[in-house]
């Protein structure tokens, strides 16, 4: 057999402070637009973020939650102990800088990954240095930090030097098969996106009243020809954000719905008949039915 094309697959995190690039480095890696750009930072709470295939490989990159170093509250620290639980499962991590700069942000994110998992140092956004030899200080003191198992400069924008960074991070890719396969992978990012639109029309009219704890979850997806039928609850903790999820006469929850079908028939390109309504789940960490569902195996 040929063992260039043998196929690897595997878990990848892209992980940094904020504004290092790595939602552009995701879309750039996996050609299709689903990192939803939202009022809050932190409104990313699933862990498929997206799926890249080729030839010989196929990349499942999770995400991981905010990383919030300024704030120290309690479901701020609950979202780091989330990133260290998300990191101890995955395959490799890629740990993205921006060239030139590592603060104490970039560090404080360094020390939470595991110390026995491969982490690739991803230097972004090197277009905008022109002379790359004043990389070599900043390289020095960045991989002083720790052991990187590579370290690789990219430009995400400009999409440069991606391939040496997939054939780096492929290395480490365990499974001899593909983890999913290409039908389950629309029907799973076709149902991820749908959530994610949903959640970003929830947060960015109600952001600040609601908790992050707010969920989406699909539970059906229907595709007949064209049309997709989409039943999604969007999951609160207590009826007072019920009452404000569906607003005066129900005005806030239809234009919920009616903004998310809009963007979804877009993005489909077809006609989308979308139901959602709000569950009141106190404890819902605590489901793992639920969980599972929303990806947390
Ligand atoms: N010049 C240059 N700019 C880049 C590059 N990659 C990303 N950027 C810019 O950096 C900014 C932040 O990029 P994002 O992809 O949103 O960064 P992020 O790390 O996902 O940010 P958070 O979502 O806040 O964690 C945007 O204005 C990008 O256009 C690059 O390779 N070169």
């Amino acid at each position: 057999m040929n063992t260039e094309k043998q196929i690897r697959s595997g878990y990848v995190a892209i992980v940094g402070r904020p504004n290092v690039g790595k939602s552009t480095l995701l879309n750039r890696l996996v050609g299709e637009k689903i990192s939803i750009v939202s009022r809050k930072a932190q409104t990313t709470r699933h862990r498929i973020t997206g799926i890249l295939t080729n030839d010989d490989a196929q990349f499942v990159f999770v995400d991981t939650p905010g990383f919030q170093t300024e704030h120290t509250n309690a479901l701020n620290r609950a979202m780091n102990r989330g990133v260290t639980q998300t990191l101890a499962d995955v395959d490799v991590v890629l740990f993205v800088v921006e060239a030139g700069r590592f603060d104490a942000k970039d560090k404080a994110v360094l020390k939470l990954l595991p110390e026995d998992r491969p982490v690739i140092l991803v230097v972004n956004k090197v277009d905008k240095i022109a002379e790359k030899e004043k990389l070599l200080p900043f390289l020095a003191a960045v991989t002083a930090e720790r052991s990187f198992t590579a370290v690789v400069p990219v430009s995400a924008t400009k999409g440069k030097q991606l391939e040496q960074l997939l054939a780096e991070a492929r290395q480490y890719l365990p499974h001899e098969e593909l983890l999913f396969a290409e039908d389950e992978l629309t029907d799973r990012s076709e149902r991820f996106l749908a959530s994610e639109y949903i959640r970003e029309k929830l947060f960015r009219l109600l952001g600040d009243e609601l908790p992050y704890s707010t969920t989406v979850e699909i539970e059906k997806f229907e595709v007949e020809g064209n049309l997709r039928r989409i039943y999604a609850a969007i999951v609160v903790d207590r009826d007072g954000h019920k009452a404000i999820v569906i607003g005066k006469g129900g005005e806030t929850i239809k234009r919920i719905a009616t903004e998310a079908r809009q963007d979804m028939e877009k993005l489909f390109d077809g006609k989308v008949y979308l139901e959602v309504w709000v569950k009141v789940k106190s404890g819902w960490n605590d489901d793992e039915r639920l969980l599972r569902s929303l990806g947390y195996e």
